[in-house]
């Protein structure tokens, strides 16, 4: 082939023009710029395709497609539903349906003021609705008289006059009735055809599921399990329980009453919502676990309890994750500040995240969960703000080897420690002390001006009356009143201090692990005011510790995770709520750190500041006057003259139930024939005079300033018409009392 060019060029070719450089373009081969772009669109195109709005409006598109069928049918059942929906309200309008029920119920309850009310009320509503057809109707007919001639006379005119001929201003008139005339039959048809179209989607909506959540273009997945809490997302929640008369409510196109809409409230949100017909807030409650799961939150985080009525249901949902892990965080009090306890002593922090001033004086607590729950730290914690008031006298009996109270030893005026049966015993004869210092107390506040019902902080801070708060402890209580020898007469005497001793500044805490009927009479968990309870291992437990029936209104402490809600507690009679979710304040006293005892340096320090020490044992001793027999039958018998032998045991009785009660006729006759005096028959019946009581008190008197020099004198007598003991220096030889001389 070579040789055949040479050969061409050195003879044969003709040179025609100048040889131009140049290069061959084949548009088949890639082209490097234009192809850059392509892959650049086409990569963008596909990571377009794969970002996730795209993939989820993807697997929306394909998820709604599956479903059309489904919609299409649901589309048309609820057209058909909306117009039957449609027709029954016209025909409850029309009937007055409402009305008619409200005279139903009242004649059901036989109110018949209300029955005519409503019937009242149908007949005026009734002769409303004609007046107003009636109305309507004359305007009608008046528009019609107006309109008729004006229209007759523009016909008339457009029939006879050229539009040319007229007036300039006719023409016009004419013009713009013609531009009013063509937009009506333009539109008239378009609203013809469009109405029906606007009637069946008005009709579907007035027909559609009203499940909350159900929406055509929401994807069922749980994308909102994590966001904030409001009505629809409850709703959805109750929807998905699994109550029956529920899920009717709802299918029917019931739409849940909010009493009070969900609002934020401290580190959760509450809402108050009224249930249907059918269902109870026990019942919600009963599946708390569900509404928790529904609401995307812990059982923990999820509390549903009945409300003001069975109906009414409060729903207190705690924000993700803030009750985990987070203590209340330092005692307010534990580097400086005084404690009046008759403000409370602060104890933790509610669920709303507020500090909680825990009520002790008039209140008796009784605190239990879980071994290594709280229990002890929880009664320390309030301990320590009852040892801050340096008026109070504290208590503390430990029936077990704890140190917990150890560092309160200076600060309490009895302190007993231990298994062995001298704590059992010491503990006891705390109680039956509280008791006979209660009754004390009692006398002392009848005695005061104006009878006063409870101890206040005015007398509490008369140290005179002795009527300062006594705040008794006990950690461990089910060892006492399981204690083979001492536990039935402490159950006895923590009762009737419990059900009485209220008034009296008289307090006691009872701590627990184990809240059973055997370990804690029932009459103690019964009449306690405050329940707290950490975390319980079942109902009885719980209900043992918050009162009856707790467990199945949703108060739960079986909620709170062993260990994990350490320090967290559920109580109720605390505040005025109906329970309250309390992270408790922790004052460290384990492990070196000490906050307990710095604490207790500064209540010995107030109390020095005050003049005042701490209240001892052998005040109470001294104080504790022997029941003065006498005294008490003078109170009894009043101002009546003589009173009936067996109405004056009644009456005593009824006075003090401990004294009195095993007395019998022979009692009363003996502290009277003691003293010189006698009971008196008439006409068959015993009596009681009350000359031959005074006699008798002054005979006693006598003898106890006279005859019994050594015992220091008798101590104040309760009743209110006892002379003064001046009376007893007066007549320092004594002066007996003689039956004969005073009778009447
Ligand atoms: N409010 C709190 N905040 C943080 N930690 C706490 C709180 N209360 C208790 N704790 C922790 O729990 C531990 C056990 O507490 P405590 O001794 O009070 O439990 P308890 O229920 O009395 O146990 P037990 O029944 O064995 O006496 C404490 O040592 C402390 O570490």
């Amino acid at each position: 082939m070579t040789s055949d060019l040479e050969r061409a060029g050195s003879r044969d070719v003709e040179h025609v023009g100048p040889i131009l450089d140049g290069e061959l373009v084949d548009d088949t081969l890639p082209q490097p710029r234009r192809r850059t772009v392509r892959r650049r669109v086409g990569r963008w195109l596909r990571r377009a395709w794969q970002s996730a709005p795209v993939v989820r409006a993807r697997s929306l598109a394909a998820y709604r497609v599956r479903q059309a069928p489904r919609d299409v049918a649901r589309l048309v059942w609820f057209v058909a539903r909306g117009m039957w929906r449609w027709l029954l309200k016209f025909w409850q309008w029309a009937t007055y349906a409402d009305l008619r029920a409200d005279a139903r119920r009242a004649r059901l309850a036989g109110d018949a003021e209300a029955r005519r009310a409503a019937q009242e009320l149908i007949r005026s509503d009734a002769t409303a609705r004609w007046a107003k057809l009636g109305i309507a109707v004359r305007r009608f007919v008046i528009t019609v008289r107006v309109a008729a001639p004006v229209v007759a006379v523009l016909w008339a005119v457009a029939a006879f006059m050229e539009r040319a001929d007229m007036w300039t201003w006719l023409a016009e008139v004419y013009t713009g009735l013609d531009a009013a005339w063509s937009v009506l039959v333009f539109l008239g048809p378009v609203v013809l055809w469009a109405l029906p179209l606007v009637l069946v989607v008005a009709a579907a909506f007035e027909g559609r599921d009203r499940t909350p959540g159900a929406g055509w273009l929401v994807q069922p997945d749980r994308d909102d399990a994590d966001s904030w809490i409001d009505e629809r997302m409850i709703s959805r929640a109750l929807a998905h329980l699994g109550i029956a008369p529920l899920d009717k409510f709802y299918r029917d196109g019931g739409e849940l009453v909010y009493t009070v809409a969900a609002r934020k409230d401290g580190d959760g949100t509450a809402a108050q919502i009224r249930l249907p017909m059918g269902v109870t807030a026990d019942m919600v409650a009963a599946r708390r676990s569900r509404l928790a799961a529904n609401l995307g939150r812990a059982a923990l985080e999820t509390w549903p309890t009945k409300g003001s009525e069975d109906g009414i249901l409060d729903l207190w949902v705690a924000d993700k994750g803030v009750l985990g892990g987070r203590g209340a965080g330092d005692w307010p009090l534990v580097h400086d500040g005084q404690v009046d306890l008759f403000e409370g002593v602060p104890f933790g922090l509610s669920q709303r995240g507020l500090v909680i001033n825990a009520p002790l004086l008039g209140v008796n607590w009784l605190i239990g969960g879980r071994p290594g729950q709280g229990k002890s730290s929880a009664l320390r914690t309030l301990m320590l703000g009852a040892a801050l008031d340096p008026t109070a006298e504290l208590w503390v009996f430990v029936m077990g080897e704890s140190p917990d109270f150890a560092p309160f030893e200076p600060r309490l005026s009895r302190y007993r420690m231990g298994m062995d049966d001298t704590v059992a015993e010491a503990a006891t004869q705390a109680l039956a002390d509280l008791l006979t210092e209660m009754e004390r107390r009692g006398k002392t506040l009848g005695e005061q001006p104006g009878r006063p019902p409870k101890v206040s902080r005015k007398l509490a801070d008369k140290r005179a009356l002795g009527l300062h708060p006594l705040v008794c402890a006990i950690d461990e209580c089910h060892e006492l009143f399981q204690h083979p020898k001492f536990g039935k007469r402490a159950a006895e005497l923590a009762v009737r201090l419990i059900k009485r001793g209220r008034k009296y500044g008289v307090v006691l805490l009872l701590a627990t692990q184990s809240p059973t009927k055997d370990s804690i009479p029932r009459e103690i968990t019964r009449n306690i005011s405050c329940g707290v309870a950490f975390s319980v291992a079942d109902q009885v437990a719980n209900d043992g510790l918050l009162g009856s029936g707790r467990y199945a209104a949703g108060v739960r402490a079986t909620e709170l995770r062993i260990n994990t809600d350490r320090g967290t507690c559920v109580a109720v009679g605390i505040t005025d709520e109906v329970f309250e979710l309390v992270r408790t304040f922790y004052v460290p006293f384990e492990d070196g750190a000490d906050d307990v005892t710095p604490v207790i340096a500064r209540a010995m320090a107030s109390i020095e500041d005050a003049g005042r020490a701490v209240e001892t044992a052998e005040r109470i001793e001294i104080e504790a006057a022997p029941v003065d027999h006498l005294a008490d039958i003078a109170h009894v018998l009043g101002d009546e003259q003589r009173v009936r032998t067996q109405t004056v045991l009644t009456r005593l009785a009824e006075y003090n139930a401990d004294e009195y009660e095993p007395w019998a006729f022979a009692d009363l006759k003996a502290v009277l024939t003691d003293h010189g005096q006698r009971l008196r028959k008439v006409r068959g019946l015993m009596y009681v005079h009350a000359d031959d009581v005074a006699a008798a008190r002054r005979q006693a008197r006598g003898e106890a300033t006279g005859e019994a020099p050594e015992t220091g004198g008798v101590l104040p007598l309760a009743s209110p018409d006892q002379d003064p003991s001046v009376d007893q220096g007066k007549h320092p030889g004594g002066r007996r009392g003689n039956a004969t001389t005073e009778d009447p």
